[in-house]
């Protein structure tokens, strides 16, 4: 591959590398209406993406940040635990506790458990990305709860999905194994029950819809007895139509002094709002996001006249450097199965992450890539997002991100790229150019990092000038 040849980067550090006309290869930048559309259906689906979390993760993640804690009475002392012994669980529980390989509290389970386990019981709002612990927190305080003797629902947990509320489920009969005699039911569409019947299982796990006609409608519950009301991922809750006003309106009909807590991965405006009408008096627990970094990542773009120039010039980057692994980026479904199916060809181990694939499907993929299985990683935005694979050193934007209006997508690209900088690997972007617009793109991105981020100072990559093989 040709070195640098035609850089003509507007950013001094983010180079140009594009192919010479004389040796066949070259691109040049040409306006194309390359602007495919969108595939609507790869909207995104936070509930997919949960569950696909879920699927795919088996320890916590790393964050570094302090969790922050605002207390309801900022008088009392706040405590935090550094390990489960101190809770004082029931010896069941904490049996479960430890034969579920946890051997002390996650940052937020720190704060969040004593709060939860306190004496009374406290209502709380909690919010920290996916992995941090957050389910195995509430489900430790919902069995801490719970009288086993008792054959009604003392616990009620709405979740947004079925399938969503089936992992919780799992969580719960893991870590209440030692508890035989705890049952629990789903409250989920389809899942029928003879009229007239009272539910025997102590813990209820459902949707919103489900779960008020068993308290209201059918009678299923006595919501009158439940003493622990947990509300999980809240931001995918109020992403569904009718699902804010039903989980309003069972929470209405439970005892005062019922423990409410609600817990989400984010915390727009919608949500803490949401939050609020649902969780009286809370404690808030926060623990930001670990800020994801372009700082060790070194950016280049290739500049192409076609979707063929684009592939051209990936095989030519294969040919020139040596890459473990690599995630490759495109907009919509049907280049990320033509590029698959070009790639291998060519002889590589590709995995294709498609849309169309189900949860389950898609979580498989992305095992069989951590484990090493594959090299290439092609996929669109949808599928990825929120994918962490440790060992990926280099992602490649097929084609760039952008909204559903056309304009440059940020966050996106961070999230793509800023992956590669964790941990603090070094990684490489490449950016695929093919048309006047889509160097317009970058360029916009770029001049957005500029300024978000303090303008040229240290934190940019982009003006380090490095060329191919170095850094
Ligand atoms: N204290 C702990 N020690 C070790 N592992 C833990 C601990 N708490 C939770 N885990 C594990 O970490 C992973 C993430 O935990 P958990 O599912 O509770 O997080 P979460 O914040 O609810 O994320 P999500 O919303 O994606 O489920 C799970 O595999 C869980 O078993």
């Amino acid at each position: 591959m040709e070195r640098n040849r035609h850089a003509e980067s507007r950013w001094p550090g983010l180079q140009a590398v594009s192919h010479h006309p004389a040796c066949g290869r070259c691109a040049v930048v040409k306006p194309s209406a390359n602007a495919e559309k969108t595939d609507e259906e790869e909207k995104e689906d936070r509930a997919a993406q949960s569950l696909l979390n879920k699927l795919i993760r088996s320890n916590l993640v790393d964050n570094t940040n302090q969790v922050e804690v605002l207390q309801r009475d900022p008088n009392s002392p706040l405590y935090s635990v550094k390990s489960f012994e101190e809770l004082r669980l029931k010896p069941q529980l904490l049996q479960g506790v430890y034969a579920m390989g946890f051997n002390r509290p996650s940052k937020i389970q720190e704060n969040a458990l004593p709060l939860m386990l306190a004496e009374p019981p406290q209502n709380l709002i909690a919010q920290s990305q996916s992995g941090t612990g957050k389910t195995a927190a509430f489900v430790l305080a919902m069995l801490s709860q719970v009288e086993p003797a008792n054959k009604y629902p003392q616990c009620l947990c709405l979740s947004p999905t079925y399938e969503l509320a089936l992992q919780t489920g799992k969580v719960i009969e893991q870590m209440g194994k030692f508890y035989p005699a705890l049952k629990l039911a789903y409250a989920v569409r389809g899942n029928k029950l003879e009229r007239g019947q009272k539910i025997s299982e102590q813990i209820v796990i459902g949707t919103p819809g489900t779960v008020l006609d068993w308290c209201s409608k059918l009678k299923f519950i006595d919501p009158k007895k439940i003493k622990v009301f947990v509300l999980d991922e809240a931001d995918v809750m109020i992403a569904t139509q009718g699902h804010q006003d039903q989980s309003i309106r069972i929470q209405r009909m439970l005892p005062r002094n019922c423990q409410m807590l609600l817990f989400s991965a984010t915390f727009e405006d919608s949500v803490w709002k949401f939050a609020q009408k649902v969780v009286p008096d809370p404690n808030v627990i926060k623990l930001k996001r670990e800020e994801e970094t372009l700082d060790t990542i070194k950016q280049y773009y290739v500049l192409c006249s076609s979707r063929d120039e684009k592939f051209q010039a990936l095989c030519n980057l294969y040919g020139a450097i040596t890459i473990a692994q690599a995630m490759i980026f495109c907009h919509t479904r049907k280049t990320a199965s033509w590029l698959a199916a070009e790639l291998s060809k060519e002889g590589h181990q590709v995995a294709l992450l498609s849309g169309e694939m189900m949860v389950e499907q898609r979580a498989a993929v992305i095992e069989r890539f951590r484990e090493g299985k594959e090299k290439v990683l092609v996929t669109t935005n949808v599928c990825a997002r929120g994918i962490d694979v440790e060992q990926v050193s280099v992602v490649i934007n097929f084609d760039l991100p952008v909204d559903k209006d056309g304009n440059p997508d940020n966050e996106t690209y961070l999230h793509r790229i800023g992956r590669t900088g964790r941990f603090g690997k070094r990684g490489l972007a490449v950016n695929m150019v093919d048309s006047k617009h889509s160097m317009n793109i970058l360029n916009r991105i770029q001049e957005h990092f500029s300024e978000s981020r303090g303008g040229s100072c240290a934190w940019h990559p982009f003006l380090r000038g490095a060329g191919w093989g170095k850094g």
